[in-house]
């Protein structure tokens, strides 16, 4: 019996022990609840569970198929649009190109001035007068013409004065009556048509771009005629210009007849109600007869759908007597209406302005002055006279 007892004692305490033992076990394993958060804090949400790696069983059938939408790659971006560039209106590029001319002109007028001040203008004061001008490229005729009438009013009116006599003297060479709006509009709902002839490398794609600009800025819609087909990488550079302010450009392939590539340019202005549409040309200076042929087709062909409403000579102002003869050739071959004089920021000889428009008798109505794109301005006598004062 007290064998029993014992053993029946044993197998209880056991079983107790069993009991404690689950129980503390189980409660190891539950976590316990997470602290509640302290008013006013927000709990960040809770990271997201890892997913497992998926492991690639090795196995010699063909892999399981990926779902398309994981494996597609990602569908390539769109390029983004190149943002159009909003061309310099013309109050604030008058301001700038202002003040670039007259850093490139100064000399002149500083240089006449102080010979005009001297106390006594005896004849070595005139000849260096004289020669002041003609090294700006002024013209013989011109110059003699402007030394005469300052001898003339300077001795009546004394030299108090000087400016005042030059300016106005100068202003009457460069003749400030001259008509020198560009011609831009058509009429009967037809474009404007402006061909674009010199040389090459007077900055006739230049020009062409930068005219569109200045009416991309006044708000008029503009077609650009890529006719220059006789070098490609004058063709490139004007699709260039036309791309930056959303500018069509009609373009043929290298060697394409450039009459053409205008016919085309100036169709797409009409069917589409642009205002201008503006041509470059190939200015191959081989012989006048082959200019003539080339640029003689291409106005006649424009001029099947719309009047060629202006015609620009683009002329390299640092080319001196060059350029002058070069714009007597075009001159004969087309009716110019306009004289475009580039690079004047490079040349200190502002005076070719005088010559080139006594030759042709045509205006010169926009200067270059400088790469940039926005870098033409409306000629201006005063500002141009102005600009040679200092
Ligand atoms: N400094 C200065 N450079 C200019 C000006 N106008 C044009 N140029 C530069 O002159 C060079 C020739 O210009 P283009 O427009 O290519 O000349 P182009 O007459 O069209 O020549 P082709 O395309 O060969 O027929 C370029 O490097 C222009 O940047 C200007 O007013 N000032």
């Amino acid at each position: 019996m007290g064998d029993w007892l014992y053993l029946v004692i044993a197998i209880a305490v056991l079983a107790v022990a069993l009991v404690v033992g689950l129980v503390v076990g189980r409660a190891r394993r539950t976590p316990s609840a997470p602290p509640a958060p302290a008013p006013g804090l927000r709990t960040p949400p809770p990271p997201p569970a890892p997913t497992a790696a998926p492991t690639a069983a090795p196995t010699t059938e063909a892999p399981a198929e990926i779902p398309v939408e994981a494996e597609a790659p990602a569908a390539p971006a769109e390029p983004p649009a190149p943002a159009l560039e909003r061309p310099d209106g013309t109050a604030s590029r008058l301001v700038r190109l202002r003040q670039r001319l007259a850093g490139s002109q100064s000399g002149l007028g500083r240089g006449l001035l102080a010979l005009l001040s001297r106390d006594r203008l005896d004849e070595d004061t005139w000849e260096s007068i004289e020669d002041t001008l003609l090294t700006a490229d002024v013209g013989v005729a011109p110059t003699q013409e402007l030394v005469e009438k300052l001898r003339t009013r300077l001795r009546v009116e004394g030299g108090e004065d000087a400016r005042a006599v030059l300016r106005e003297e100068l202003l009457t060479l460069v003749d400030a009556g001259m008509d020198r709006r560009l011609q831009v509009s058509g009429a009967e709902g037809r474009p404007g048509v402006v061909l674009v002839v010199g040389v090459n490398g007077s900055g006739k794609t230049t020009t062409v771009g930068k005219v569109s600009r200045i009416l991309v800025a006044e708000d008029r819609t503009v077609v650009l005629g890529a006719a220059d087909t006789f070098r490609a990488a004058a063709v490139e550079q004007l699709a260039t210009w036309g791309e930056r302010v959303g500018v069509d450009v009609v373009r043929g392939a290298e060697g394409t007849d450039p009459a053409s590539v205008a016919f085309e340019a100036v169709k797409e202005g009409l069917d589409t109600g642009a205002d201008t549409v503006i041509v470059d040309t190939a200015g191959r200076l081989q012989n006048k007869a082959g200019l003539m042929d080339e640029l003689g087709k291409v106005k006649r062909v424009i001029e099947k759908q719309a009047p060629v409403t202006e015609v620009l000579l683009v002329l390299d102002a640092t080319t001196g007597q060059n350029g002058l003869i070069q714009a007597r050739v075009f001159s004969e071959v087309v009716d110019v209406t306009g004289i475009v004089l580039t690079k004047l920021d490079g040349s200190a000889k502002g005076g070719i302005v005088v010559q080139v428009q006594r030759e042709l008798g045509v205006p010169v109505k926009l200067v270059g002055l400088g790469e940039g794109a926005d870098d033409l301005a409306p000629f201006d006598p005063g500002a141009f006279v102005d600009a040679l004062l200092g």
